[in-house]
């Protein structure tokens, strides 16, 4: 295609970097027609550009490296998406794996992801999920607590060699973010209080089948301001010398979390990750000097801004209602595929597909096909006259939705295509009625 024939999308930083307009006004994503698939596939249908994924993984670990001259890794935050061929993707891009669950590591391993890449989160892991990781042979365990790692300790009483294991404290700083995507602070549920280290320290003493090999924060999520960055390295390395000092352990690995924002609004700004790879590389060089350690392994966990900006959702235009001052658009989809609106007040902007740089002509409701008059997925949208059997994109759609997706109404949830060079593959096939009854258990006596 030729440069006369096509053209960039408004506000190109919210939508996949291969994202363009043709000549008709349609929307083009990886070389494919966006309006296209949605009707081949279905809708409500989400689409990644591999290119995209590719490239932010790229960007932090190539950011990283170059910014502190210790030993770096990026490990992608599964939580915000995870599914195999993504799994493929990311371990071919060399990165590692923090899961959250027994359910992602076992995608994870199901896909083949190696298991000395997998870091494993969460601040209420079961025996059953301990025990899954401990047989796996992950990498690292991030305990989060006193009575974790006690059950820890007991599991792995008689086991050589020692399993890797890091602490997560909470270091006590907070964040401008949402209160419920918040982590760091002195009461959040996540972590270890600073005053407990000592404690776990103790408990360490008498755990041979463990080996304290890191320390862990994070502290919060949709984060843009740099300097927090810089406080949490250094509670870190505060905690690092602490039970060296006090307790004889050697630190080698300092995880500092994920929450680097994305913009999804028009208004908000591209996230700075070398400004962020420099801000860290600074603080943690500065600190390993000031506190006579060598220079620490430095580990982050970016879920967001791998997948966010590479996901777009597409919906069909099912219906429409017209009041004195307002127009409702109601799509096929909502708050099932997209729950942060409604959780977060998180906000998001649309085209039409086949319109995608049409003047503006209306502000219109996007409105969700649930039972819930809080199913708005967005409130006011900018938008030509859009009718019923249009296909609208909403980008930045690949973070946290899908992997929040729910079943409400007992809507199955949607279709998965990763798109790339002009080809489209399949990855998630639509749920059906019939994997909505799979669990169902009917006894003799309840037949019909
Ligand atoms: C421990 C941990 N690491 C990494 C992440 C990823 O965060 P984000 O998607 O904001 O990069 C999270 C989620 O907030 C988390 O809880
Ligand atoms: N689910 C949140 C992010 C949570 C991050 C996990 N600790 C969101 O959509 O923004």
């Amino acid at each position: 295609m030729n440069h006369t024939t096509q053209e960039g999308i408004n506000n190109a930083h919210l939508w996949p970097l291969t994202t363009v307009v043709d000549m008709h006004g349609r929307l083009m994503i990886g070389g494919c027609n966006v309006a296209t698939l949605a009707r081949q596939y279905g809708t409500p249908l989400y689409l990644f550009d591999e290119e995209t994924i590719r490239s932010a993984c790229r960007t932090w670990r190539t950011a990283l490296a170059a910014c502190y001259r210790g030993e770096t890794a990026v490990h992608y935050a599964s939580k915000a998406l995870l599914n195999t061929a993504l799994t493929h993707l990311i371990a071919d891009e060399g990165l590692g794996l923090d899961v959250v669950s027994g359910g992602e590591l076992y995608v994870a391993l199901r896909a083949g992801f190696p298991p000395q890449r997998i870091h494993m989160h969460g601040n209420a892991k079961t025996r059953a999920e301990l025990e899954q990781a401990l047989a796996s042979g992950i990498g690292q365990i991030i305990v989060d607590n006193l009575d974790e790692l006690a059950m820890l300790a007991n599991l792995t009483a008689y086991r050589s060699p020692p399993q890797p294991i890091a602490l997560r404290i909470a270091p006590d700083i907070v964040t401008n973010t949402h209160a419920h995507i918040q982590t760091g602070h002195a009461t959040s549920k996540f972590g270890l209080p600073l005053d407990a280290l000592d404690a776990a320290a103790e408990r360490l003493r008498t755990a041979p089948g463990l080996c304290l090999i890191g320390l862990h924060a994070h502290l919060g999520s949709q984060l843009f301001d740099l300097e927090p960055y810089a406080a949490e390295i250094d509670t870190l390395l505060d905690s690092a010398s602490r039970l060296r000092d006090r307790h004889g352990f050697i630190i080698q690995q300092i995880n500092i979390g994920g929450g680097a924002g994305v913009p999804y609004t028009a208004d908000q700004h591209p996230f700075d990750v070398h400004a962020l790879a420099m801000r860290l590389g600074e603080a943690l060089t500065d600190e390993c000097r000031r506190r006579g350690f060598p220079l620490l392994h430095l580990v982050i966990e970016p879920g967001r801004s791998i997948i966010a900006r590479a996901g777009v959702a597409l919906y069909t235009i099912i219906a429409t209602k017209n009041l004195p001052h307002m127009r409702f658009l109601h799509i096929d989809g909502g708050m099932g595929d997209n729950i942060r609106p409604a959780l977060y007040g998180a906000r998001y902007s649309a085209v039409l597909a086949e319109r995608a740089n049409a003047p503006i002509e209306e502000s219109v409701a996007i409105t969700g096909r649930y039972c819930e008059s809080g199913d708005v997925l967005i409130h006011a949208a900018p938008l030509p006259r859009a009718s019923v059997g249009d296909i609208l994109a909403v980008p930045v759609a690949g973070a946290y939705t899908l992997s929040m997706a729910s079943t409400y109404n007992l809507t199955p949830r949607p279709a998965v295509v990763m798109v790339n060079g002009g080809s489209v593959r399949l990855i998630q096939r639509r749920e059906t009625y019939e994997d909505m009854i799979a669990r169902d258990v009917v006894s003799s006596q309840g037949q019909v």
